[in-house]
């Protein structure tokens, strides 16, 4: 594929505005798409695929361009070095100083880096997966982390089963195969546009990645059972649990967000579930949460968090995140977590999640509840998927990772109630 200069131009402007790291890079991208609607498809694509080729090896072709730093050769440095763009591939109408820039940068030796470097991790994150893991480890984890995730659907079975999903999305073209793990996962090959397919829009799947379906499994609610989707945001796993729970029974999601539970709408009328019952709270001590106490079956706390396992989508986020707002999501997700466990009833149970590879958003967080919740006690993960045909060697915490399992990076532990 040839490249313009008009397209280096529009991914550099795009570019300077996402590293001011004021918002998320999604919607940064989608402010500038709408102010730049002359951009065709192609532009569009090639746009997305810089911007975020650039976040997620930021590190190194900072430290590769050296003082000309600029959101434009940050770009060229990403084509010439990721990319693997020949001078051939750059089109017509480049000045001398872009190729002769593009040229110097292909041969340029990146010189001894430390981890944090050569992970490109900044250096408190690289400090704390340190921690717990040696260097090599690191490494690999995070080479894994900045390559962009595949994408994958989640079958509704209330309309088809997923290998009927597969067979149908395979006579249309979609080239695609049943998932590793989850029974209702398809991963597909490339990231086809799917909106506007009729299975799509007759609620046939939902994308989901197949990490996060595993955390509905987990969870494993029964028909009839009084269900919490405590953190639902756009429910995403809410509408994997109302179809694991048959469409029966009732399934409150609730969650602090009016914007994020507001998307949740149009998701449940394709699906065709109406045991969900969403609910905006005002915190995790809402009077309408405190009513519900001791009465519910299962309850999933998909608490705010890092979202560092996602950073294959998000690779901003590594760039974003501090140590600071680290502390205070910690303390927020024990006051979500301890709130959450009063709804539990005897025998019941309980799953806490993430989406960070950070104990101290995990096992930290579950260790620190339970020492103080003598009514709770842990359930193997890998026990309870087993239970369901789902084979993880994971122990008694599930730990997923881009590097195993190739899905996002979650957390989740099972708790339950003693009767
Ligand atoms: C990891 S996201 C949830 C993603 C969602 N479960 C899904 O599968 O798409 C965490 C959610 O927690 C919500 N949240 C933050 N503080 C909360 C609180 N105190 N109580 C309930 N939800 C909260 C956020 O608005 C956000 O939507």
């Amino acid at each position: 594929m040839t490249i313009t200069p008009a397209q280096i131009q529009s991914a550099s402007q795009a570019l300077r505005s996402v590293l001011r790291f004021d918002y998320p890079a999604d919607s940064v991208l989608s402010h500038f798409f709408r102010d730049f609607r002359e951009l065709g498809a192609r532009d569009r694509a090639f746009v997305a695929e810089a911007v975020y080729g650039v976040l997620r090896r930021k590190r190194t072709l900072e430290r590769l361009c050296g003082e000309r730093s600029s959101t434009r050769h940050l770009v060229l440095a990403w084509l010439a070095r990721v990319e693997g763009t020949t001078l051939r591939q750059l089109g017509e109408g480049f000045h001398g100083r872009d190729t002769d820039f593009f040229t110097e940068i292909k041969g340029r030796e990146l010189g001894e880096v430390g981890l944090a470097e050569a992970a490109d991790l900044p250096d408190w994150l690289a400090e704390r997966l340190s921690a717990f893991m040696g260097p090599e480890e690191v490494l690999r984890l995070a080479q894994s982390l900045n390559r962009p995730a595949p994408l994958d659907l989640r079958a509704n079975p209330l309309k088809l089963d997923r290998d009927a999903l597969v067979d149908k999305l395979k006579a249309d073209g979609v080239g695609c195969a049943p998932g590793r793990f989850s029974p209702l996962a398809v991963r597909l090959e490339g990231k086809p546009a799917l909106q506007k397919h009729p299975l799509f829009l007759d609620g046939s799947f939902e994308v989901q990645d197949e990490g996060s379906q595993l955390l509905g499994f987990l969870l494993q609610p029964k028909r009839g059972e009084m269900v919490v989707d405590f953190c639902a945001g756009a429910g995403g796993k809410t509408l994997l649990l109302g179809a694991l729970m048959r469409n029966t029974g009732r399934l409150y999601a609730f969650d602090v967000s009016e914007k994020r539970l507001g998307k949740l709408k149009p998701r449940v009328a394709r699906s065709g579930l109406s045991n969900i019952h969403p609910v905006v709270i005002a915190s995790e001590n809402d009077p309408r949460v405190k009513r519900l106490a001791g009465k519910i079956d299962r309850v999933l706390v998909d608490a705010p968090c890092s979202g560092l396992g996602t950073l294959r989508r998000n690779p901003d986020l590594k760039w974003r995140q501090s140590p600071e707002a680290l502390a205070e999501l910690t303390t927020k997700q024990a006051a979500i977590l301890a709130s959450a466990a009063r709804l539990v009833k005897p025998g019941g149970r309980l799953v806490y999640a993430t989406c960070s590879l950070l104990p101290e958003e995990n096992e930290a967080i579950v260790a620190a509840f339970l020492a103080a919740n003598e009514a709770f006690v842990p359930v193997s993960a890998e026990e309870v998927l087993a239970k369901q045909g789902i084979t993880i060697a994971c122990g008694e915490q599930l730990h997923l990772t881009p590097a195993g399992h190739d899905t996002d990076g979650f957390f989740a532990a099972v708790l339950e109630r003693k009767a």
